[in-house]
């Protein structure tokens, strides 16, 4: 479990990102969301330690993050940043993935096994050869995932995962955060993508001004006057009320609800 509790979070003694946020995260998808500037990157930065906390606690697993650097943290949660192609720096996928493992200081045959795995995770078998830089937009980003898989996670962070990708790439990343969440692990999904929200999480945690405005079911959130907050009601939700139907997470179950009634 990830516990944040009363965190402030204040850039150069001035600039306050995040305020007073409660918080816990467990074997869930939940989706963080809020306008531009509105503290989901600085808080989604406590949760691996690379922020520590100007007021507040956050604890990971039972570790306090004022207590444990970065790197012990790493192992426990993992961040896939927006815009993943900065971070690779290898000449091949395998070695790009199976770099983490070998700096946790694994045997040769973990970090093969680690790697072969997080590769198999993303369906990037057979893509090990191939220079990071060549993937294509849903292959990079792919990649990054496996690239924190092979640390083994618990939790996992994704910053901005669809955002850029064509809808069968966005399809492929919805695949991996299910499975994800099927195998025990929790992921903390920042998204503007409000389709993704529906579609994808379990809970979703509302930032604004740095502030927690919300945190509760999928069903609940889109009930919120979501233009206050710079956010768009994802059409599906207009189109299928306008039906008569209600509240549906995707196209599939809207079509469902159609069928059955004729
Ligand atoms: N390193 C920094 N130094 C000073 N202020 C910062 C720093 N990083 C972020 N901020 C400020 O903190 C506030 C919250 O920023 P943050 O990046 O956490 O928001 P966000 O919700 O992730 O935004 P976006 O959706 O645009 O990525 C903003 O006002 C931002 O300008």
């Amino acid at each position: 479990m990830i516990e944040v509790r009363n965190l402030w979070h204040i850039y150069n003694g001035k600039r306050v990102a995040v305020k007073g946020v409660d918080l816990t995260i467990g074997n869930e998808i939940v989706a963080l969301v809020g306008p531009n500037g509105s503290g989901k990157t600085t808080l989604a930065k406590h949760l691996n330690g690379l922020l520590k906390p100007t007021r507040g606690k956050v604890i990971v697993d039972g570790m306090d993050t004022r207590k444990h650097s970065v790197a012990e943290l790493a192992k426990t949660v993992g961040y896939v940043f927006q815009n993943p192609e900065h971070m690779f720096f290898e000449e091949s996928v395998l070695k790009e993935v199976a770099f983490g493992p070998k700096n946790l200081g694994l045997s040769d045959e973990e970090i093969e096994k680690r790697t072969k795995w997080a590769l198999k995770e993303v369906n990037l078998e057979g893509y090990e050869d191939r220079s990071p830089y060549a993937l294509s937009g849903g292959e990079k980003q792919r990649l990054a995932i496996a690239c924190v898989l092979a640390m083994r996670p618990k939790y996992l962070i994704l910053d901005e995962p669809t955002t850029g990708l064509d809808e069968e790439n966005a399809k492929s990343i919805k695949r991996i955060i299910r499975n994800l969440y099927s195998e025990g692990h929790g992921v903390l999904l920042i998204t503007h993508e409000m389709e993704l929200v529906l579609e994808l999480a379990d809970r979703v945690v509302l930032l604004y001004n740095g502030e927690k405005i919300f945190d509760g079911d999928v069903r609940g959130f889109f009930e919120l006057e979501l233009r206050k907050y710079d956010l768009d009601r994802p059409r599906l939700l207009d189109i299928s009320q306008r039906a008569g139907i209600g509240f549906v997470r995707n196209i599939e179950d809207f079509v469902k609800a159609l069928e059955m009634r004729t």
